[in-house]
């Protein structure tokens, strides 16, 4: 393992990850993006094997602590060393590992933000920006470049999930909406993805309500 070894520096990398997922999950739920229990985060440990640090299932995402974080493999299963092997990981946690393997990202958001779920519905093979000053704020040009947001179908496999947003997965763009569901963004570090969150996020109310 090139990274951290658990068995040594586990608790207080894992701690630090888990306070900065709980606070990052309060923010996003503050804006009503993780609303009730949707939404998860995580952040990359490791990168050869793979090693995530993701939300736990199923909790109220404005209410995680520090705690409430579970190491999960290439497959979103959770690791069998680590503080809490009891604990759920999201039920998205292997979508995040494919996420983070095809991208090379340090973090990656998942939120039901409904700007996104619009767009899907609206434009369900991709959406298509252009001639925004926003699109510089995911490494865009604001003038004369189309940008399409790739969307993909909702599944409940995380695998068929994975294998459609590698098929349209583009280095430029790092986001995909994932339809009737929510988005998915990411960056090299937490702060990052909140922003190409965020970023997206605008773009696409912009796209909804400019239709
Ligand atoms: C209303 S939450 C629906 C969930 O199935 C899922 O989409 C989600 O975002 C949260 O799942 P979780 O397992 O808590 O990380
Ligand atoms: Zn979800």
């Amino acid at each position: 393992m090139t990274g951290p070894d658990y068995r040594v520096e586990a608790r207080g990398v894992l701690e630090a990850a888990g306070k900065a997922l709980a606070a990052e999950s309060a923010r996003f739920a503050g804006i009503g993006w993780m609303r009730g229990t949707s939404g998860n985060l995580s952040i990359v440990l490791n990168r050869n094997p793979l090693r995530l640090a993701v939300t736990v299932s199923g909790l109220d995402k404005g209410e995680l602590t520090s705690a409430d974080v579970v190491v999960v493999d290439e497959y979103g299963r959770a690791v069998e060393e680590q503080p809490r092997p009891d604990l759920i990981p999201s039920a998205e946690a292997e979508l995040h590992a494919r996420v983070a393997s095809l991208s090379g990202a340090g973090a990656v958001v998942h939120v039901h933000a409904l700007q996104a779920v619009l767009a899907g519905h609206w434009w369900p093979d991709g959406i298509e920006l252009r001639d925004l000053e926003m699109l510089k704020g995911i490494g865009r040009l604001a003038h004369d470049e189309t940008v399409a947001i790739p969307v993909v179908p909702n599944s409940q496999d995380m695998k068929v999930l994975g294998d459609d947003v590698a098929k349209v997965f583009d280095p430029g763009v790092p986001a995909v909406v994932v339809a009737r569901h929510g988005m998915y963004a990411w960056g090299r570090d937490l702060l990052q993805a909140r922003h190409h969150t965020e970023i997206v996020e605008f773009l696409l109310q912009f796209k909804v309500e400019t239709r």
